[in-house]
């Protein structure tokens, strides 16, 4: 070590007590916001903010006083470097405040947004959560579905194109005076890889022609249930009719497009309601899956301070999270849940990051994330990969016998695969869409029409009905509303498959060597330990490592690859090639006008 290391060391872990003492105090602050949605408590949190961001420009100027880049010591280098992009208190104290509020109201705007029932006027206090949600998965009424879909962009995102614009502004400040081009780049830095965006590009090349197939299918099947008056069957598939607010996922219409309906199995949202679930027996329940990994169990403050269910008394953000309050010991979730098996793999889904936090509790403040935020959105993932298995859901009495013949394989696949392959080309366009607004190349006199245009090209899907610039439909999804960027998913929809495999072989449930003996679908780590400690180990490094170092530590690869996500899914590309051929689909679309007109 150079003299100045030992120095600069004794700085580093004063700012990393520092940075954690504020960070908990801060997020004390949003969480009472964000279970709470009052102008007292936005009030407090906009305040502490101000206070935080003080403290961390002061200790941000005394830290360039430090030449961190000739240090010998790559832990203190890298901590350094992480604490030298200051970020959003490098903005002027009053354009901080400006940014902080149009962030909260666009959040708060979309967390209250209420429509009126399409039938009964007097009901006019639908939310999003649970009432809108659970329409989306059962109704098949397309003049309802169509109902719903355009009042709550009305509530919500029509509402807040004046903020956005004005929030796209702000953040492209902070990224200036990060040194970056544009927030584009400042996001894109958590990667801290130069070719990202090229290798993402890469991905979905390497998937597209397995979603197009998923696509041209379920189109037909839509045609077959809605018929020519809501379907095209060249043409795009209409937004409404996939079982999601977004169509970012379809695992909701399964029931519409099963292969072999014959072969169906009991639908785990009946099981789990008949069983007499409760939340917190859905919670106990994938604790459960952790625990028998050797993983850690929720700590009596994570049972003591989680809000699990939507209060009936007040005002909540319901989107799903999970919360580290960086004092190693307070951990939470906050998720209006519902007994239905959609939120019983979300709350896989948060429970991964809990268990991420744990791991890493005992890092410095400055490695306390994830390798890249993707890792962070795969822990659950990963594990649901095995609940969903009708062998596991079999274990724990979830269903009641397992077959597995070939059409029930289909069958498992086409239904994993209306959530997975159904969701990439969403989790990809959502920050094509970002990054082309911070980098100027969508105007916001375009939003609308651009949001449409990568949903067409992407997803192959359009609007039930003409919008325009009046509307603003991104701003429907919380991910846009709340800042919070989105390539993390599609990452995280690739490698969780990476895992898996790596996984699978770990507990003895796949062999590469002989893969029909197993097929990758069928595997459930559940109890093994082996496999819980390998997925420990990576876990516990937080973002101490470049995420290539991290990758390696679980897969053996040191890159993220689209090759264990289309083997799992290969029986099922084969499958829809040949129906799709039977059937004569176009694989693909034709462009309609239904979209923002020019
Ligand atoms: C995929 C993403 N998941 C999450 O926010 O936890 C979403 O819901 O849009
Ligand atoms: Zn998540």
């Amino acid at each position: 070590d150079t003299d100045g290391e030992v120095e600069a060391r004794q700085f580093i872990d004063f700012l990393n007590k520092e940075h954690g003492r504020h960070l908990n105090d801060g997020y004390h602050a949003e969480w009472a916001y964000a279970t709470n949605l009052t102008e007292h408590n936005l009030n407090v949190k906009l305040n502490k903010s101000l206070e935080h961001a003080t403290f961390t420009k002061e200790q941000w100027k005394e830290l360039n006083k430090y030449p961190w880049q000739t240090y010998s010591d790559p832990d203190l280098r890298r901590q350094f470097k992480i604490y030298s992009v200051l970020g959003s208190p490098a903005l002027e104290f009053d354009k901080l405040q400006k940014l902080e509020k149009l962030e909260s109201d666009m959040e708060s705007i979309y967390s209250t947004a209420k429509v009126s029932h399409h039938k009964d006027k007097n009901k006019t206090n639908l939310s999003l959560e649970p009432e809108l949600t659970e329409i989306f998965i059962k109704s098949r009424d397309p003049e309802a579905l169509h109902h719903y879909w355009t009042e709550f962009r009305k509530q919500s995102g029509k509402q807040v194109r004046n903020h956005y614009k004005q929030y796209v502004d702000l953040e492209n400040e902070v990224a200036v005076k990060n040194n970056f081009t544009d927030a584009a780049e400042y996001w894109l830095d958590a990667y801290d890889t130069k070719d990202f965006r090229d290798q993402v590009a890469k991905l979905w090349e390497q998937i597209r022609p397995l979603y197009l197939q998923i696509h041209a299918y379920v189109r037909r099947r839509l045609h077959d249930k809605y018929g020519d008056k809501h379907v095209n069957r060249r043409g795009p598939i209409p937004a409404h009719l996939l079982g999601n607010m977004w169509a970012q996922t379809w695992n909701n219409i399964y029931d519409l497009v099963v292969p072999y309906p014959e072969k169906t199995k009991p639908d785990v949202t009946a099981e789990l309601k008949r069983q007499g679930y409760t939340v917190n027996k859905m919670f106990r329940t994938a604790e459960e899956f952790f625990t028998s990994l050797n993983m850690s169990a929720m700590p009596p403050e994570f049972w003591e301070r989680s809000v699990l269910e939507k209060p009936k008394d007040r005002d909540i953000v319901c989107h799903a999270s999970a919360w580290d309050f960086h004092d190693g010991k307070d951990f939470r979730i906050k998720m209006c849940t519902r007994v239905n098996e959609e939120d019983l793999f979300t709350i896989h889904h948060e429970m991964g990051h809990v268990q991420y936090f744990l791991e890493y509790k005992n890092q410095p403040m400055a490695f306390r994330e994830g390798a890249n935020p993707g890792f962070h959105e795969a822990v659950g993932d990963t594990i649901s990969l095995s609940v969903q298995t009708p062998k596991h859901l079999h274990k724990i009495g979830l269903l009641s016998n397992v077959t597995n013949d070939k059409e029930s394989t289909i069958n498992d696949l086409m239904k994993t695969g209306l959530e997975k392959i159904a969701f990439l080309p969403f989790g990809y366009l959502m920050d094509l869409w970002r990054w082309g607004v911070f980098k100027k190349e969508i105007s916001h006199e375009d939003y609308n029409k651009h949001w449409w245009k990568l949903r067409h090209e992407y997803q192959g899907i359009e609007p039930p009905s003409h919008r325009s610039e009046d509307d603003f439909d991104p701003g429907a999804k919380y991910h846009i509303v709340a800042s919070v960027p989105y390539i993390r998913y599609f990452v995280s929809f690739v490698i969780q498959f990476q895992f898996h495999r790596a996984l699978c072989i770990k507990a003895g449930e796949f062999d590469p060597k002989n893969p029909s003996k197993q097929p990758l679908n069928e595997c459930d780590i559940y109890r093994s330990k082996e496999a819980g400690n390998l997925l420990k180990n990576m876990l516990a490094l937080g973002s101490s490592q470049p995420w290539p170092e991290a990758m390696e530590a679980i897969t053996g690869q040191r890159e993220m690859d689209a090759s264990a996500l289309l083997d799992y899914f290969e029986p099922l590309q084969k499958w829809l090639e040949k129906e799709n051929a039977k059937t004569g689909e176009l694989v693909g679309w034709e462009p309609t006008d239904k979209r923002v007109h020019p």
